[in-house]
């Protein structure tokens, strides 16, 4: 069978994506959709011709519409707006629910296997909208997050330290908002735990940079927010989930009772498979990290609530 992977909304971060996974040569075939016919159509050539100069086997196609948008194994959905500097994530809740129920709406149908990576923002949210949207099952809807910030963490840690570039793992749960749980006790550096290299305050000083990591760049950048990182991160994704390889990746998905919540999305460590979602991981968290959970939990909550309210009702 063939593996394809549907990228819908091909901006800054679905190009890049699709770049990477087409150099890397670990599908098929990819197919492009967004708004700007031209645009796909130049990425579709563009990228294509990257993956010949990569001797990938990889072919790129883009969709004139949503019926040739079909049978994708995965589907990787970034349409919508990016936030400049001054917003917050929050503040693209609207507008990016009308255009995610709009891309559920019109591609479900022709994919039905497919598994759904999100990754418009506020991330947690639009995973939320696109499970409303499409009625499936929420082992088949995720969203890119977890991976990104754990990353921006490992980066911040070597930055400060001057070394172990490869070396680190660190690992960050919560919603993708600045109210984000970075775990310093999971992470750690060739190893050791954290708290062995770097001392409470340096902790707390990576924390509050990997919790502003995104702004940063968005503040940088001026026109838009990250891309190159969000891509590689959503490229593992795809890569766990077709080459079927059950890594544990921080990913945000519907909790239903898992660590004590119901019927709200969050990012926690899971377990990936080509059936998407297939185990969630509960960590053990101590009593600062449950309080800073259930925070970051009731910040996604109440972005529901206002979908709830004004825009599902
Ligand atoms: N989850 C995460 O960690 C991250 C999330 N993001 C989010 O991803 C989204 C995309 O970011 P960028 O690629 O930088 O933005 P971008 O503006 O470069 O690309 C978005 C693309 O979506 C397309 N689009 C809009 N409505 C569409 C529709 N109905 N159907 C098909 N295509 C449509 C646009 O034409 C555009 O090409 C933003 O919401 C951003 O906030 C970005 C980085 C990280
Ligand atoms: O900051 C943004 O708006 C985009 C994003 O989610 C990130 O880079 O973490």
């Amino acid at each position: 069978m063939k593996n394809r992977v549907g990228i819908i909304g091909v901006g800054n971060v679905g190009a890049t994506l699709a770049f990477n996974l087409a150099s890397k040569n670990i599908c098929n075939e990819i197919v492009l959709k967004d708004l700007r016919e031209n645009i796909v159509e130049a990425m579709a050539l563009d990228i294509s011709q990257a993956a010949n100069a990569a001797k990938s086997k990889t072919i790129v196609k883009f969709a004139h519409n949503a019926e040739e948008f079909c049978d994708c194994n995965v589907i990787v959905i970034t349409a919508g707006i990016p936030r400049k500097p001054g917003m917050s994530r929050d503040d693209l809740l609207l507008t990016n629910a009308k255009i995610m129920t709009s891309v559920m709406n019109d591609i479900t149908k022709y994919n039905p296997n497919a598994i759904y990576i999100i990754v418009s923002n506020p991330l947690d949210a639009m995973v939320y909208t696109a499970l409303k949207a499409a009625n499936l099952d929420k082992n088949k809807v995720l969203g890119m997050a977890g991976i990104l910030d754990s990353a921006r963490m490992s980066h911040f840690i070597q930055e400060k330290l001057g070394y172990a570039e490869g070396e680190i793992e660190a690992s960050v749960m919560g919603g993708h908002g600045d109210d984000m749980v970075p775990l310093a006790n999971y992470s750690t550096v060739s190893g050791k735990p954290l708290d062995k290299v770097l001392n409470n305050d340096e902790i707390e000083e990576i924390i509050t940079k990997t919790r502003h990591g995104g702004a940063q760049i968005v503040k940088l950048l001026e026109t838009g927010s990250a891309y190159y990182a969000p891509a590689y991160s959503t490229s593992l994704m795809v890569e766990a989930i077709l080459n079927d390889n059950k890594k544990v990746y921080p990913c945000a998905v519907m909790l239903e009772g898992e660590y004590g919540y119901e019927n709200i999305v969050a990012g926690v460590p899971v377990r990936l498979g080509k059936n998407g979602v297939e185990e969630v991981i509960e960590l053990k968290l101590d009593e600062k990290q449950n309080a800073e959970f259930a925070k970051s939990i009731a910040s996604v909550k109440e972005l529901v609530n206002t979908l709830e309210e004004k825009f599902f009702a």
